[in-house]
């Protein structure tokens, strides 16, 4: 698109259209409403709720508290919700285990939600991590991590996520060809209709942070490496295409970028590049620093966060998978 010709100043004074609140309404180009937005939440094992101490404002759900939190994301008119689990570090091992247990927390958060709320969708991580010991996204031999291994391990917890009543899968390891293999199973298991948005394009980020904390996995300590052998360098826009291109090839039904705020750039580029149903994440890290910043008076809290949830869809986002989710969804109903 290019700009048409402007008269000069002082016949186009662009203040004009900025003097009155209804003016500037009237000439706003992106909204945020309560659709925009998937609530990114923490389930956990037991009862009652746990404060995240780098979060401050959210809290480990139990099964119970999640069902009436999908409640009030529907009374909140939230169309999604993300869920992801805090294991017991007890029953991690080197192989996540117990990451496709059809019993486990997430399955039974599922259910409960769906029972509570059907008309919210329910959104389930396809990852090792949370599961692991050594916090890895993948099964590791040598030091490596495997890929097809891992697919393997990912399509069996991805397929019990549906059999629970999961409406999005979103693989979040960044194994090559997961989509595919994934896209197959579902179709081969008679679950056509379940959805998978994928984490396409995910930076091996130091914004993850608190979210280590809230799900209480490992923080990748000496000797155990780092993601960079699968999550994307941050330096890298072109990747990013290649990333997307064959996701959308391999039957993803919606993309994501992540982090957020940092990679709106990457954002735009596959919204013009794709023109798919893309997803930006606000991850902890970008929670973390509003809430830290706001909790020192250092910036206005509402504002901000109002402010970095418009900035996603001004740059493109169908929707922000953010930890904002239901108190932004309160404050613009
Ligand atoms: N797979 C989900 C995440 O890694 C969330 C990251 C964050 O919120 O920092
Ligand atoms: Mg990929």
């Amino acid at each position: 698109m290019t700009t048409p010709p402007l008269a000069p100043y002082p016949a186009t004074r662009l203040r004009r259209l900025r003097q009155a609140d209804w003016t500037r309404r009237l000439v706003r180009e992106t909204t945020l409403e309560p659709s925009d937005l998937i609530w990114s939440m923490v389930v956990h094992e037991g009862e009652g709720t746990i404060p995240v101490a780098s979060m401050p404002g959210v809290e480990r759900l139990s099964v119970k508290d999640a069902a009436k939190a999908a409640v009030r994301a529907r009374d909140l008119g939230i169309p999604a919700i993300a869920i992801f689990p805090h294991i017991d570090g007890a029953r991690k091992d080197a192989a996540g285990s117990i990451a496709a247990d059809p019993d486990g927390v997430i399955p039974r958060a599922v259910k409960a939600m769906k029972d509570a709320a059907p008309e919210v969708g329910i959104m389930c991580d396809v990852a090792l991590d949370p599961f692991t010991d050594h916090g890895h996204d993948g099964v590791v031999e040598g030091g490596k991590i495997l890929n097809d291994p891992t697919i393997e391990r990912l399509i069996e917890q991805g397929l019990m996520q549906a059999q629970a009543g999961a409406d999005i899968l979103a693989p979040s390891d960044m194994m090559d060809g997961r989509i595919g293999k994934l896209r197959a199973a579902l179709e081969g298991a008679n679950f056509q209709d379940t959805m998978i948005m994928s984490y396409a394009a995910k930076y091996a980020s130091a914004f993850y942070g608190p979210y280590r904390d809230a799900i209480g996995s490992a923080k990748l300590s000496a000797g155990q490496g780092d993601k960079k052998t699968y999550q994307m360098d941050p330096a890298n826009s072109e990747e990013a295409i290649r990333e997307v291109a064959l996701d959308i090839a391999e039957g993803a039904d919606m993309i994501m970028v992540k982090p957020g705020m940092p990679y709106l750039d990457i954002l735009r580029r596959l919204v013009d590049e794709f023109r798919m149903p893309t997803y930006a994440f606000q991850v902890s890290g970008e929670y973390a620093m509003i809430k830290a910043a706001a909790q020192n008076g250092w910036i206005d809290h509402d504002r901000a966060v109002l402010e970095s949830l418009t900035a996603f869809k001004r740059a493109g986002a169908a929707g922000i998978i953010s930890y904002f989710a239901p108190w932004a969804a309160e404050k613009l109903g």
